[in-house]
């Protein structure tokens, strides 16, 4: 099966189209099995380009646990540049049909290549009752949960998919990925979270590591930081354009005033080869 591997920011995935592959009961194996860092290709997730009926193209997105995720934003930049070189699209600005919805996306092409894609990830939602979490609150903003012998302070969002961010002075990667995979699965999350430690460091400036949901710690969270800034703007605590820094690189967001979230960030080929199933 051919593919293609490729980063946003260093959250890696690997790229394929639907007809070199057209069996969709076996993508969940299927990203398992080219995910995994020793016995495959590796990657955090697998995306599929297919036919949508409502948009441009559908993209399917695997986690590397063979999770099947609504949204992924770094892997929709991925995505874009991929259908564009691959000749599938002649325009810079199409429409991505998700399981979270239609996604406008925007390439910015210098030279014939692809520097950038912004990409309209729809408006932060922070009525509990449209995320998947058992509370009986109006809204899901600076809780405290337990997690084993510690309080946090979480605001848990929508972003396309379950989002929990924790604002932070320190980002301890110890801690991130000792509690990450701890308030993932939390019993508060019945369809487990992905989860955001955040640094504020200005009003235009923020740090984020995130442990993703079905995925572990990724080098970067589209999603992630799209929840973040979404957080801190609605909280007052930043502008509403902000630079994020992520393990893996920077990417910028801007927040509208209809609550939408603009995502601005690099997507890059790693390399394309042939995968023996
Ligand atoms: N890396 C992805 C996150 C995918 C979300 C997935 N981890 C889940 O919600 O199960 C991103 O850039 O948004």
């Amino acid at each position: 099966m051919v593919f293609k591997k490729m980063h946003g920011t260093g959250n890696d995935f690997i790229v394929i189209k639907y007809e070199d592959f057209p069996f969709e009961e076996r993508f969940k194996e299927l990203a398992q099995k080219t995910c995994h860092r020793h016995f495959g290709i590796g990657a955090d997730g697998l995306l599929i380009v297919n036919k949508s009926n409502i948009a441009d193209f559908k993209m399917q997105y695997y986690n590397s646990d063979g999770s099947l995720a609504a949204m992924c934003g770094n892997g929709i930049r991925c995505f874009a540049k991929f259908v564009y070189d691959e000749g599938l699209i002649n325009k810079s600005l199409f429409t991505v049909e998700t399981l979270s919805g239609v996604k406008k996306v925007s390439l910015n092409i210098d030279d014939d290549k692809t520097k950038s894609v912004k990409v309209n990830m729809g408006e932060v939602i922070f009525e509990p009752s449209k995320i998947p979490v058992t509370s009986e609150k109006a809204s899901f903003i600076n809780e405290t949960i337990m997690v084993n012998d510690r309080n946090f302070t979480v605001t848990t969002v929508l972003m396309g998919v379950p989002h929990t961010v924790i604002f932070t002075d320190t980002l301890n990667l110890e801690e991130i990925k000792a509690y990450g995979p701890l308030i993932e699965k939390h019993d508060i999350y019945p369809a487990n979270t992905n989860v955001s430690f955040a640094k504020i460091r200005d009003e235009g400036n923020i740090e984020v590591r995130t442990w993703e949901r079905g995925a572990g710690y990724t080098l970067a969270c589209g999603t992630g930081v799209s929840s973040v800034v979404g957080v801190a703007y609605r909280l007052g605590l930043v502008d509403n354009k902000v630079n994020i820094n992520t393990e893996g690189g920077n990417i910028k967001i801007e927040v509208m005033e209809d609550d939408s979230v603009f995502m601005d960030g690099p997507a890059q080929d790693i390399c394309s080869g042939v995968y023996f199933i």
